[in-house]
């Protein structure tokens, strides 16, 4: 099994091209099946999990083709499986999203439960409720959501109790064919809803409201392929900018999208970084001090994101000052925490929040993250931490970070893969 070897680093330096985003990519690769006609994605990482989404998509008989280059083109003139299978749910909970668009589609979709993972419970009933509620016939029988509906989905008014993302997602490629007009009420407003909204529109949904907690969707017959290209994965941006701001560092991130971070960028400023936006580049100057302590809570968008909550413990870990962390979204989402502890920081947990004493320096050690932006957080731990730091375990990493370890190394940090 692969694993990061990473040593204290030099203040990290120079310029990194941001991949697309993970959590677009995946829903739009999904929304191919909405698609008559030959679909063509670009700016799509190479990840695992996208290998994952290819081959849910080539199991239902989907043609799926690596154009390179990121670029992935759909065809589903031959589909004619409508089964997510266990295999594939279970290494990946994005496959939940196919559920929508097979049954919008083609009246008939069988979902394996993507169950309980490392960061939480992760229920769907929202998904399944919304689609009830536009006339499906939904039942859980031996691991699977099995939906079936006579004809197509009928348009609903649907309130969201809480702000899922990926409910929101689902319920917006149903709705894109369903019958009439759809409202979803308490949508997610992530910056992911509304790339996969904007590429759902490019097909040819009507969709309004987009990016606000209202969504308004006119039910079409029909939907065509577009060409469509994913927006910058923020997440990895983020994940970068802190890495710069612990080592005290400078760097650039290129073909980025500021706007999509916003929430992120006022704490690293409140942590003392100096940053500088342009339309696709975000700075990031420490000027070689020490970052300051920042109290963060973790909240739908434009709130700060759980998937940035990791990577700020490490940066309060060596910061100067005492601050809190509270994770409102996932109820354990701290495994990093007794990781980071082993490094020599100074953190405890109190329900669901951390409270994080800044030390000027943590130690080397192994260590190993059952979830992706837990793993994140380690590697960027190694980088200031004294000696070696082993990160087991990374293929966590290896789902969400498109070569990590050579984007790193080309910002000067000593981090290389082993076996
Ligand atoms: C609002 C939020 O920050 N969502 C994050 C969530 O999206 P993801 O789509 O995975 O999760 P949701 O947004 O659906 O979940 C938000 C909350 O709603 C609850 N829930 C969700 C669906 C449901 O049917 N029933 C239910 O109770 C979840 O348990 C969770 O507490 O994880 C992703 C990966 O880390 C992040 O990129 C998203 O930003
Ligand atoms: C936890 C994450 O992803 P997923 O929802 O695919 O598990 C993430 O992107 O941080």
């Amino acid at each position: 099994m692969d694993k990061l070897t990473i040593q204290a680093s030099p203040p990290l330096a120079g310029d990194v091209i941001i991949s697309g985003a993970k959590n677009a990519a995946l829903p739009i690769l999904m929304a191919g099946v909405l698609a008559e006609t030959d679909f063509v994605v670009s700016n799509v990482p190479n990840l695992r999990d996208v290998s994952t989404s290819c081959k849910l998509l080539r199991c239902l008989g989907a043609e799926v083709t690596e154009l390179g280059d990121g670029q992935i083109r759909i065809s589903t003139t031959n589909l004619n499986e409508f089964c997510a299978p266990y295999d594939l749910v279970k290494t990946m909970r994005a496959s939940i999203l196919i559920l929508g668009p097979l049954l919008a589609r083609y009246g008939t979709a069988d979902v394996s439960l993507p169950g309980g993972c490392a960061i939480g419970a992760r229920p769907v009933n929202l998904h399944l409720h919304g689609l009830e509620m536009m006339g499906a016939k939904i039942e859980v029988k031996e691991g699977y959501i099995k939906a079936r509906v006579d004809g197509r989905l009928k348009g609903a008014h649907i309130f969201m109790d809480m702000v899922s993302v990926g409910a929101t997602e689902n319920l917006l490629m149903a709705a894109a064919l369903a019958d009439g007009e759809t409202v979803i009420e308490n949508a997610a407003r992530e910056p992911e809803v509304i790339d996969l909204a904007n590429c759902l529109i490019a097909m040819g949904a009507k969709i309004t409201g987009v990016g606000s907690a209202t969504l308004r969707i006119q039910g079409v017959e029909r939907l065509q392929g577009c060409n469509y290209r994913v927006m910058p994965d923020r997440i990895e941006t983020g994940s970068f900018l802190v890495a710069a701001a612990v080592t005290r560092g400078r760097i650039r991130c290129l073909k980025a999208d500021p706007a999509s971070l916003e929430s992120v960028i006022a704490k690293l400023e409140d942590a003392g970084a100096k940053i500088t936006t342009g339309e696709d580049w975000i700075e990031l100057d420490m000027q070689g001090k020490r970052p300051k302590a920042v109290n963060i809570k973790t909240a739908p968008y434009p709130g700060f994101p759980t998937d940035m909550q990791a990577q700020f413990c490490v940066l309060n870990a060596l910061a100067q000052g005492t601050a809190t962390i509270t994770e409102t979204i996932f109820e354990n989402r701290f495994m990093h925490v007794p990781e980071l502890i082993r490094m020599g920081a100074t953190m405890e947990l109190e329900g669901n929040t951390c409270i994080i004493q800044g030390i000027e320096s943590l130690s080397g050690a192994q260590v190993m993250a059952t979830d992706l932006r837990a793993s994140a957080s380690l590697v960027i731990a190694g980088l200031v931490a004294d000696g070696k730091t082993i990160v087991d375990r990374i293929y966590h990493l290896d789902r969400g970070y498109e070569h990590i370890e050579n984007k790193f190394q080309g910002l000067g940090a000593q981090v290389v893969r082993t076996q």
